[in-house]
């Protein structure tokens, strides 16, 4: 028998279920390539084993993912913060993956009052009737739930439902259907990596799995700023830009000033180089970070 590398005998070290379709799926394939994985080259195909690290990818609807979490036959798995809940499995959220980012909320026909308060005994149609049923029957409220795959949207029109629940991004489809918004937002999802939950013992490609992914993260949100600033200037400098754990200062071969590095967000990077400028840095850089372990 030949051993791959990185697994132990026949048996991989670890077992990760990921999206095979739908919105999460691009982005789960996409952080696994970035996170250093090799993923499946064919949309057709089941499974996957990058043998290199010894994981074993298994695609699945993503729906179903935190039910194999759950029963523990497969290790970890990415999915919806609002499908583990709707699951009922087994299994705990381990670590936000900023993707498929979506708020869950009801709506109704433009123009009608209904609250939260007013939905007892109303046809609510949804595809997530655990995380509605639970919301509302918290605040001591029973709908009538009506379960349905998609196009939830739809239902109000064609005469199953008064109002839905369901996943809103841009807002777009709701306002297509003639609905609006009512309530309070019943949650904010994103894919996240999940495990089975109060399973502690995990092997160590786990724990390589959970510090890579992060290194992604803090790659896509991070830049590693570069700047050359004057000695009466460079503490100003380094307020603006502290770094995470503190700016690297070296001296250049310029009398009195000095090359400084620390990484900022993304997002902030473009109005701290117009600071900077303003001080009186030059030669401001912005780079990408490929990769990272902090
Ligand atoms: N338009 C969207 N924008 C962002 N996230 C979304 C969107 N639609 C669904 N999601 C998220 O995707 C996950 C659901 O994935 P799933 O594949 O079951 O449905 P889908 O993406 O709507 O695909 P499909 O309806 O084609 O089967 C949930 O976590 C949900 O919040
Ligand atoms: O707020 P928006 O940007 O319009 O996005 C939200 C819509 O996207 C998803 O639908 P999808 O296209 O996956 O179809 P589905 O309803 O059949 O799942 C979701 O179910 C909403 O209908
Ligand atoms: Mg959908």
């Amino acid at each position: 028998m030949t051993t791959e590398p990185g697994s132990r005998g026949d048996r991989p070290l670890l077992r990760v279920a990921v999206p095979n379709k739908g919105s999460l799926s691009e982005g789960a394939a996409a952080i696994l390539r970035e996170a250093g994985y090799s993923q499946r080259t064919d949309s057709k195909q089941l499974v996957h084993l990058d043998s290199d690290t010894g994981v074993e990818f298994f695609y699945l609807r993503p729906r179903d993912i935190a039910t194999y979490v759950g029963e523990g036959t497969l290790d970890v798995g990415f999915t919806g913060r609002d499908l583990l809940i709707d699951s009922g499995a087994a299994a705990e959220e381990v670590l936000g993956l900023g993707f498929a980012r979506s708020r869950f909320r009801f709506a109704a026909p433009t123009g009608t009052d209904y609250t939260e308060e007013s939905l007892d005994g109303v046809r609510l149609a949804t595809s997530y009737p655990r995380v509605v049923g639970q919301y509302l029957a918290r605040r001591g409220v029973t709908p009538r739930l009506i379960e349905l795959e998609g196009a939830v949207e739809s239902s109000i029109r064609l005469g199953i439902a008064d109002v839905i629940a369901d996943v809103v991004e841009t807002g777009t489809t709701l306002r297509q259907a003639g609905l609006q918004l009512f309530g309070e937002p019943i949650l904010q999802s994103e894919a996240i990596l999940i495990k089975h939950t109060g399973r502690d013992a995990m092997p160590t490609a786990y724990d390589t799995l959970v510090r890579r992914l992060n290194g992604v993260l803090i790659a896509r949100t991070y830049v590693m700023l570069d700047y050359d600033v004057d000695n009466d200037h460079l503490d100003e400098a380094c307020k603006i830009t502290p770094g995470l754990e503190g700016p690297t200062i070296s001296p250049l071969a310029r009398d009195g000033w000095y090359a400084v590095r620390a990484m900022v967000k993304r997002a902030e990077a473009q109005q701290l180089m117009d600071q900077l400028w303003d001080l009186g840095a030059r030669a401001i850089l912005a780079t990408d970070i490929a990769a990272s372990r902090l």
